[in-house]
């Protein structure tokens, strides 16, 4: 077990989305966050990397409190978005969630036609006006490079997508609901080598309007995408900061012999 230097995680952002403060999980016989303190800058790609069950998806299922839906999980510690605690049973966790696109490893498009996958969160919203809902179908089918390809079968089922397709549709589903943060579990895990660098390549664009929080354990992928690294290891964290002193310049051991294998 590394014991991290309480200086090389206490980065600080210069306008934080999220701030995390001494946060910890715990399930029953096992610690599995430890002492998180975390900023998250504003409208830059912040990666989570680290080695198989460091804790990387369990921090990011944090944000969002989908750790909710795991009774044998205990949290303490504070989450700050826009200065609300995410984890205070004060705050209204479905607002919150509002303010974060969430984009996991597997596609899962919901079972009804291409357009109506966008316009479902609007129409949960109260958003009802036809047109609006056209225009917001093309522009988040744009966004993420889709519409050319369904723009004559959209009322068709979102299902007869290809893999790579369905994942840019969940996330122009996300980004329909006007999020703050984008929040992506290994978002290309499940997809071919051209459909990842496409999803790459809008995450690369997406960082101007949107936060987002990326897991991935996969260091190349990280090195094209990340503006800053938060690496990991049994839970803690072990170092953070602008990816390129991350890569360059590591300080621990760990985070060199991660580098130097290079997963
Ligand atoms: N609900 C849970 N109950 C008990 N233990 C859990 C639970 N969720 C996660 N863990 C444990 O916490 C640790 C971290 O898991 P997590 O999925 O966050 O790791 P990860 O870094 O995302 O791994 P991977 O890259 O393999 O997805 C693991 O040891 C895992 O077994």
């Amino acid at each position: 077990m590394a014991n991290a230097e309480p200086t090389l995680h206490a980065v600080t952002a210069e306008v934080p989305v999220l701030n995390i403060r001494h946060l910890n999980v715990y399930s029953k016989n096992a610690h599995i966050l430890r002492d998180i303190n975390l900023k998250v800058p504003k409208n830059a790609i912040t990666v989570l990397l680290g080695p198989s069950g460091c804790g990387k998806t369990t921090l990011l299922k944090c944000m969002n409190r989908l750790t909710d839906l795991y009774s044998e999980l205990r949290l303490d510690g504070a989450i700050e978005i826009d200065g609300q605690d995410i984890l205070s049973e004060k705050n209204d966790i479905t607002q919150i969630r509002q303010k974060m696109g969430l984009v996991m490893q597997r596609p899962f498009p919901l079972p009804m036609s291409i357009a109506d996958n966008i316009t479902y969160g609007l129409k949960l919203k109260g958003v009802k006006n036809k047109k609006i809902l056209a225009e917001k179908v093309e522009k988040h089918l744009r966004e993420v490079a889709l519409w050319d390809e369904v723009k004559d079968r959209l009322k068709t089922s979102a299902q007869r997508l290809s893999i790579g397709q369905q994942q840019r549709l969940c996330l122009a589903r996300g980004l329909a609901v006007e999020p703050e943060i984008i929040l992506a579990d290994e978002p290309t895990s499940a997809l071919d080598p051209i459909s990842s660098r496409v999803i790459e390549e809008e995450f690369s664009k997406l960082r101007q309007d949107y936060t987002i929080i990326l897991v991935t354990h996969m260091l190349r992928q990280a090195k094209r995408l990340a503006d800053y690294v938060v690496f990991m290891y049994y839970g803690e964290i072990i170092e953070y900061g602008p990816a390129a002193e991350i890569f360059e310049n590591p300080k621990t051991d760990i985070l060199k012999e991660y580098l130097r294998v290079g997963h």
